[in-house]
């Protein structure tokens, strides 16, 4: 079976905690686009859900798809946001920001009474930090901002390169909400919550990609079948 096919099938799970009335946060990524296309189908048969979505990329498709919008603004507590993630470890920390979306999944995840993550189970990891960790900033005063991530790091015990994250024609990637993003080259993150902290506390940082505390289940698919971290219920 395909990566694909798993992460649909880890997606046609999580649709089955979808029921009427929801409201949903929509997540980023191959994973939810699928979840997406599935409750796009479910809409078409007249399920009635409120979505917000988690970039302009997955707005685009749930629109194309005839799905209810709404904005966090019009619609500030959603009940379940299903996305997908770049590394999971066993106490559902997360790695997230892989398609640049991280700021806005975050918003919306906290917004949430439920996250769920949905994943081809090679995203399971026994530590994260292999997957190299989004860090969105600002334009302005990137040099510095650099030098205090490196700092930040290091006092974290978790040394490595930071590289701008760059488009295939070369130019620089300017997030949804018109920043950039430093992708941290860690290996392995041996302290993600002191991580997490020292790199919110940089002035310059926007949001970083660690998610800890945020998701209550993440639905892992495999050759072997699914697998379920935390509580779906
Ligand atoms: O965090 C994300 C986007 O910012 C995605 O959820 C993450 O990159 C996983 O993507 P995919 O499902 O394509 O593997």
């Amino acid at each position: 079976m395909s990566s694909d096919d798993l992460k649909k099938q880890a997606a046609a799970r999580a649709l089955e905690l979808v029921t009427p009335g929801m409201r949903l946060g929509l997540g980023t990524g191959s994973t939810a686009k699928h979840f997406v296309d599935l409750l796009g189908a479910r809409v078409a048969e007249g399920l009635d859900v409120l979505c917000v979505s988690t970039s302009e990329v997955t707005e685009a498709q749930a629109r194309a798809l005839s799905i209810p919008m709404s904005t966090l603004d019009a619609t500030p507590e959603l009940d379940l946001t299903i996305d997908g993630a770049d590394e999971v470890d066993r106490e559902l920390r997360l790695i997230k920001g892989g398609g640049a979306a991280l700021l806005r999944e975050k918003i919306v995840a906290a917004a949430s009474a439920r996250m769920v993550v949905i994943a081809d189970d090679t995203k399971l990891v026994e530590r994260l930090g292999r997957f190299p960790l989004p860090i969105e900033i600002v334009p302005f005063g990137m040099e510095a901002t650099r030098r205090a991530v490196l700092a930040a790091m290091a006092g974290a015990g978790a040394a490595g390169d930071l590289v701008l994250r760059r488009k295939a024609d070369g130019s620089v990637l300017v997030t949804d909400g018109g920043h950039w993003i430093l992708d941290a080259h860690l290996g392995e993150i041996a302290e993600p919550e002191s991580l997490s902290t020292a790199l919110a506390a940089i002035p310059g940082v926007v949001e970083h990609g660690l998610f800890i505390g945020l998701a209550d289940a993440a639905i892992l698919a495999g050759a072997a079948g699914l697998t379920v971290l935390g509580r779906l219920d």
